[in-house]
């Protein structure tokens, strides 16, 4: 059943009558424009009506049905993406909607981007149509068995042999095996490998190369090419549809123009060229994708919250101690402290996504008219907003699992398969501590240059105003003195300053600095954190500030940014008091704060999980069903379980039966 569709009973009409605002235009608030609300609704009614892409038995397939399935799906996607001759915007949500984690994913999102960004314009004009077409299949494989987070210490050569004009791949040793690029396994005929550059004896470190792994023929490895996939993943279903696989090559030639060209080059007769550009271009796919992967966080927390929300709406324990009907669990004051930040969180993540798209494409402009400035804020904006909001999702979905009570642990209910498939976002693209690791020493430099006067730019210029934020004393006097912008930004910024002036005086105090970099490193995380959680915070206020159409739409926004702020502030209030940002009292009235704007939230909580228009397909949760008529499906779906394909059970004639009569025997002794 689909959102708002004809001749269904709404068992969550009189929630939805509550809502104080114009559901539609939140529904623009959170597309970002009518265009995109109009076409991710089409694309996702196209998916939910075609057969092809049924989702509702896919955590009860073995693996390589699964696989299949995948294929399958992905053709299907293509056919009609042709067919319909869909744009590439409209094409990607259709990707998005099938929601099925394969092949294509890797081959639009890391293999032509990696072409794009590294390849000349020769090998883009070489490589990209036939990408374009699907008449190669291409994967991302720079991580290795040995080493993912340390891209310096990849192990596999190509050699170059300017007698053939090649260069020579290979995996020298075990640990050198590819081993987690998705769709390597089984799909693709070609890789982006990573692999260190040897010419003239010479080790040039990590470069990408193009290589093809199977034949375009019968799709069978090529000579000297060992592949295949790395075995089963967490949970059923779920990321299991991804074919990522193990690589391996012995000293097989691909012709040296199929080395990316774009940032370097090695010529005919081995001399190695770097063009005068920043070694860290090379980094270029990771950081594009980080950014596509903080627009994805708050599409999986905006379903596991519609998901609770719904289902917190529907459910009823409880009553008063006089009788009367049973209590709505969303009305627990409980059940509101744990979800509504989480419904705030997935709102402040798709503005702060929306704005890291426009960083990002500003900084590729800069880039290409030779404009490196920009390049360590893009890095440590992409870096750290993966990290912070990858976490907090995957947080965010397993206690919209918890606040379903029981039925959130049945697959049915979607949100155990949300988990499984979401929580590698905490490690792959970078590891969440490795990659808050980076933005904490960038921050350490940046206190280090305030002394010499150097005004910081960019995200980071609020560190300029030292002198202010390292002795400003908070003004809130009452709870409603929270609601104001500047307060909250000021704490916000004073926490951050504070915590890394503090923590780049205890690494100057060790005897080196990559002593005091190693040993205080758990303190650096949370000055990256921090600095992070102050970056959302604001982005969320310059949304609420803009001109925002709609009955009720701004307050709402609003109303779910101070929620947002108030609950980091209560999450991190030992940061807030041990810096002396502001006092234990302030805290309690920050908590205070907080309670009422639940309050004021909870009449439009269901509206402003609707305002994600979500088709019931997208969600794939019995529990989250738009019209909340969850027990007959929670019912229903039980049967379609294989273990009730019949009523007695496989296994009961060899296993239970003897049992049973064995029990028989003893009883009657
Ligand atoms: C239809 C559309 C689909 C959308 C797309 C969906 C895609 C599918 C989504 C998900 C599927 C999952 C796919 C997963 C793929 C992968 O996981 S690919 C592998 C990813 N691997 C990593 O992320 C490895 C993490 N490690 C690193 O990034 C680096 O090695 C490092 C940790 C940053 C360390 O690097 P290095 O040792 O070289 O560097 P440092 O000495 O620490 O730093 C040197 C200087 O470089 C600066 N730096 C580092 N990184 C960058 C960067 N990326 N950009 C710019 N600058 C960078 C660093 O700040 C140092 O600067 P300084 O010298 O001034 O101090
Ligand atoms: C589902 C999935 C899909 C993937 N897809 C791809 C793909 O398509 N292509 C590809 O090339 N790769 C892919 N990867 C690999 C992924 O990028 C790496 O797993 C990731 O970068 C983490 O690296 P690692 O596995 O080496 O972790 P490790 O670095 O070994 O991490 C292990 C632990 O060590 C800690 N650690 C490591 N270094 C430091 C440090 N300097 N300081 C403090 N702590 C540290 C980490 O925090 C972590 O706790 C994928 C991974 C997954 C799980």
């Amino acid at each position: 059943m689909e959102a708002g569709g004809a001749g269904e009973v709404d068992h969550l009409a009189g929630e939805r009558a509550t809502a104080q605002f114009d559901v539609d235009h939140m529904k623009v608030a959170w597309a970002g424009s009518r265009h995109a609300v109009d076409v991710a609704d089409r694309m996702a009614r196209l998916v939910a009506s075609d057969p092809v892409f049924r989702k509702d038995n896919r955590t009860m397939l073995p693996r390589k049905e699964l696989f299949k399935d995948t294929l399958r799906k992905a053709a299907h996607a293509w056919k009609r993406i042709v067919e319909l001759r869909l744009t590439e915007e409209e094409a990607n949500l259709l990707r998005l909607y099938v929601d099925q984690p394969g092949y294509v994913d890797l081959h639009w999102g890391m293999f032509v981007p990696a072409i794009k960004g590294q390849g000349t314009e020769e090998q883009q004009k070489k490589w990209l149509p036939l990408a374009y077409k699907f008449q190669i299949i291409g994967c991302y494989a720079q991580t290795e068995l040995g080493h993912g987070s340390n891209v310096q210490g990849l192990e596999t050569t190509a050699t170059f042999d300017p007698k053939t004009d090649e260069f020579v791949m290979h995996s020298p040793t075990l640990t050198s095996s590819k081993w987690w690029p998705g769709g390597l396994g089984k799909a693709s005929t070609h890789a982006v490998v990573y692999a260190r550059l040897i010419t003239e004896g010479k080790d040039y470190g990590i470069h990408g190369f193009i290589v093809q792994l199977r034949s375009l023929e019968d799709h069978s490895p090529l000579p000297g090419v060992t592949l295949g996939d790395i075995g089963g993943k967490f949970g059923s279903g779920a990321y299991n549809s991804m074919d990522n696989g193990v690589l391996r090559f012995d000293h097989v030639r691909i012709p040296r123009d199929q080395m990316l060209m774009r940032l370097s080059q090695v010529t005919k007769e081995g001399k190695y060229v770097h063009s005068n550009v920043p070694k860290q271009l090379l980094y270029g796919t990771m950081v594009f994708v980080r950014q596509t992967i903080v627009a994805d966080a708050s599409k999986a927390l905006s379903r596991a919250t519609c998901i609770a929300v719904r289902y917190s709406a529907m459910r009823k324990q409880f009553g008063p101690q006089t009788g009367g009907p049973e209590t709505q669990v969303l009305n627990y004051k409980t059940q509101q402290s744990r979800l509504f930040p989480l419904l705030a969180s997935a709102y402040a993540f798709r503005f702060v996504g929306e704005w890291l798209k426009w960083l990002y494409t500003d900084v590729t402009h800069k880039l290409e008219a030779k404009d490196f400035s920009t390049l360590q804020e893009a890095h440590a904006c992409t870096a750290g907003l993966k990290a912070v909001t990858t976490s907090a999702t995957a947080d965010g979905i397993e206690e919209c699992r918890k606040l379903c009570g029981g039925h959130g642990y049945l697959n049915s209910s979607g949100l155990p398969e949300l988990f499984a498939t979401y929580v590698p976002a905490c490690t792959y693209e970078g590891d969440n501590v490795v990659l808050l690791l980076q933005v904490a020493r960038i921050l350490m430099k940046t206190v280090s240059q305030l002394a010499s006067g150097k005004q910081p730019v960019g995200t980071m210029a609020y560190m300029g105003n030292v002198q202010y934020l390292m002795q400003c004393k908070c003004g809130v006097n009452t709870a409603e003195d929270w609601l104001s912008p500047a307060a909250i930004r000021e704490v916000f910024e004073a926490r951050a300053l504070r915590m890394a002036v503090n923590c780049a005086q205890n690494i100057n105090r060790a005897p080196s600095q990559e002593e005091g970099l190693y040993e205080l490193s758990p303190d650096l995380l949370e000055v990256a954190v921090a600095h992070i959680q102050l970056i959302i915070v604001t982005k969320f206020i310059e949304k609420v500030e803009q001109d925002i159409p709609g009955e009720g739409v701004k307050e709402q926004l609003r109303n779910l940014c101070n929620v947002y702020a108030l609950y980091l502030v209560h999450k991190h209030l030992g940061d807030f008091l041990s810096t002396g940002c502001m006092t234990a009292r302030q805290g309690a009235l920050a908590n205070q704060q907080l309670g009422k704007l639940y309050a004021q939230l909870r009449p439009n909580a269901v509206a402003l999980v609707d305002a994600f228009n979500y088709t019931d397909h997208y969600l794939g949760s019995v529990l989250g069903r738009y019209d909340g008529n969850v027990y007959p499906a929670l019912y229903d779906e039980a049967w379609k379980d294989p273990l009730n394909d019949s009523p007695v059970p496989d296994g009961y004639r060899e296993h239970l039966r003897p049992l049973l009569k064995q029990q028989l025997k003893l009883s009657r002794l």
